[in-house]
């Protein structure tokens, strides 16, 4: 045998030279939970050492993250009940909990990148990501409270806004929104390629913000397709996406390499409530090394093309490192 690929395994140093794939902290994007009051941090159950925090206590963590190295961030807010209507109207109100939350991140850190969600579904009394109307999801319509949500988060500080509704021509609506209204340098991140999954539930939970009627099949893509993803992406990029979203992460490690073969565009990956949940079911059961789990799937997913990866898993990431 001349060729022995064992070679090139034989020692850790051996092994670590020829490694072709490594995570930084720059790759990381870490979701954070939002809710109203104060001094609040609540476990969100089905996410084991995820919190859901009020905004002073938020701060405090964003400062412990950003001591760990982390520098990007992605909020999402739970809204009461009682601030929820049909077209979502609490999600462009400038006093809200959202952009409260964005201008003291702002004034506080202002060197952090804050990637604010853009949907509905929070501040929807239907739960769904668009207005409903005789249980349908209109799109256009769907766009004008994007494009106030979007604005009302741009104003209030956000550096990138990420549309995660599914609805068409959204990414063209914003942009021409924050253009015409002086926000040139907000980026948009685009969940392009987001899949109706069954993964969503604990994020739902941590929300409160699971569709009161019907699912999300005619907007969210069949988890059966690859080649739509690639007539998303083609659409996201000519309406002015700054990067194009793959969601969720690991189920779809295919698509995440497919757009990465098929864009320039810096490829975004989302590894999401149900597969952070998995992982954290299974370790506390002692059925597999959580802890090495998390390092082999974040490499995965960087692996198969992913620029950046939101997931909850980064702080618990960053703080393996400084071991
Ligand atoms: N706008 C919908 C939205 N925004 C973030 C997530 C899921 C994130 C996760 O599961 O971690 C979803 C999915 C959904 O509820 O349909
Ligand atoms: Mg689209």
């Amino acid at each position: 045998m001349i060729r022995r690929p064992r070679r090139n395994r034989q020692t850790e140093a051996i092994r670590n030279m020829v490694q072709e794939t490594s995570l930084s902290l720059n790759d990381f994007i870490l979701p954070l939970f939002i809710i109203d009051g104060q001094n609040q941090r609540v476990e969100v159950k089905s996410m084991p050492g995820i919190n859901r925090f009020s905004i002073d206590t938020a701060l405090e963590e964003v400062a412990a993250c950003v001591d760990l190295g982390l520098t990007a961030f992605a909020p999402f807010p739970s809204i009461p009940e009682p601030l929820k209507d049909k077209y979502a109207t609490e999600s462009h109100n400038p006093e809200g909990l959202f952009p409260s939350f964005i201008r003291e991140v702002k004034k506080n850190f202002p060197q952090v990148a804050l990637i604010t969600d853009v949907a509905m579904d929070p501040y929807s009394s239907d739960g769904h990501d668009g207005i409903v109307e005789n249980g349908e999801i209109l799109n256009d319509e769907t766009l004008e409270v994007l494009g106030k949500m979007a604005l009302t988060q741009a104003q209030a500080g956000a550096d990138i806004v990420a549309p995660s509704d599914m609805m068409d021509g959204r990414v063209a609506h914003i942009r021409q929104v924050l253009d015409e209204n002086g926000f040139q340098k907000v980026g948009i991140m685009s969940y392009t390629a987001k899949y109706a999954s069954a993964f969503y539930g604990p994020f739902r939970d941590a929300l409160n913000s699971a569709p009161k009627s019907g699912d999300k099949k005619t907007y969210q893509m069949n988890y059966a397709n690859s080649r739509e993803a690639l007539i998303e992406a083609e659409l996201d990029t000519a309406e002015g996406a700054d990067y194009l979203m793959v969601k969720p992460a690991l189920a779809y490690l295919d698509v995440i390499k497919l757009l990465r073969d098929n864009s320039n565009l810096p490829i975004a990956a989302y590894n999401i409530s149900g597969e952070y949940a998995m992982v954290k079911a299974a370790a506390q059961n002692g059925w597999i090394d959580g802890e090495k789990a998390m390092v082999e799937i974040l490499t995965s997913i960087k692996r198969a093309g992913a620029d950046v990866i939101l997931t909850y898993f980064a702080k618990e990431f960053a703080q393996y490192l400084k071991k």
